[in-house]
C-alpha cells in the first residue's frame, strides 16, 4: 500500500470563513463538555488542553498515561486517533463555530507514541464546500517543534442541532447549554 496520501482536500473548496464570535489567538478553550472522553474530567480520559493558535489552527496537548496503553508502555492507536477527532472537532466547533460531527478520520502513525510523552497537536482548518468542512492536524513528541508522531486528516460534516436532541441526550444537551448560558459563552 502507498504511504503517498491522496490530494488534500479531496474536492473543490471554499477558503474558511472564521466566525465573527471566534475566540483570539491565545484564548484557552477549556473543557467543551464536562464528559467528554477528549477533554473533560473523565477517568482514564485524555483530559487534551486547546487553545487558538495563529492562522487558524487550534493547538492541543495531552499526556500519554497508562490508561492510555496498547503495548506495553506504547499508546494504543485508537486513543490518539481519538485525540485527533478531539482536536480537530475543536478546531471545527470554535474557528468555524458551526454544529458539525466527524465523517471521516485518517491517521498516519509515523513513530510510537511512548506512555510519559505529550503529544503536540496543531490542527488547521483547510477548506469548505457546503456543509462539508475539511481540517488536517500534526502531533509531534514532547515538543511544539518536536519530530511528527501522527498525522491526521478529517471531513466533519455540519449538522443541525437537532441532531444530538434526535440521536443524543436531550437533557444533557439543555444542562450544558444552561452552563453555556450563564458562562456567557457567545452563541
Ligand atoms: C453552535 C455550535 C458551535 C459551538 C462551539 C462550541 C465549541 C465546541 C468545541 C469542540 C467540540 C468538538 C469536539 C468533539 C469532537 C468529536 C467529534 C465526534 O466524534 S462526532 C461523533 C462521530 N461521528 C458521528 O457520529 C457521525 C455519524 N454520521 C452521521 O451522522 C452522518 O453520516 C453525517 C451527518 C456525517 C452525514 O449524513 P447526512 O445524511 O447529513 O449527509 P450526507 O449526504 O450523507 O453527507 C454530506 C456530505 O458529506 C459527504 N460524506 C459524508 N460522510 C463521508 C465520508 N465518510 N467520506 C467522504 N464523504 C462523506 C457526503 O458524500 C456528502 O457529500 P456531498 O454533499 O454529496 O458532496
Amino acid at each position: 500500500m502507498s504511504r503517498v496520501p491522496g490530494s488534500w482536500p479531496p474536492v473543490e473548496i471554499e477558503p474558511p470563513v472564521l466566525h465573527p464570535n471566534a475566540p483570539a489567538p491565545g484564548t484557552d478553550l477549556g473543557v467543551h463538555f464536562a464528559e467528554c472522553f477528549g477533554c473533560g474530567e473523565v477517568e482514564g480520559g485524555l483530559h487534551l488542553r486547546s487553545s487558538v493558535g495563529d492562522d487558524q489552527t487550534v493547538q492541543s496537548k495531552f499526556t500519554v498515561t497508562r490508561a492510555h496503553q496498547g503495548a506495553p508502555g506504547l499508546a494504543h492507536g485508537g486513543l490518539l486517533a481519538c485525540a485527533f477527532d478531539e482536536a480537530l472537532g475543536s478546531a471545527v466547533g470554535n474557528l468555524l463555530r458551526r454544529p458539525a460531527v466527524t465523517g471521516r478520520l485518517e491517521t498516519d502513525f509515523r513513530r510510537p507514541v511512548p506512555v510519559g510523552s505529550t503529544l503536540y497537536i496543531e490542527a488547521r482548518l483547510d477548506g469548505t464546500a457546503g456543509r462539508k468542512i475539511y481540517v488536517s492536524a500534526d502531533g509531534r513528541l514532547d515538543a511544539p517543534d518536536g519530530p511528527v508522531a501522527v498525522s491526521a486528516r478529517g471531513l466533519f460534516v455540519q449538522v443541525g442541532i437537532e441532531h444530538f436532541s434526535t440521536h443524543g441526550d436531550p437533557q444533557a444537551l439543555e444542562k450544558l447549554a444552561e452552563a453555556q448560558r450563564k458562562n456567557q459563552i457567545n452563541p
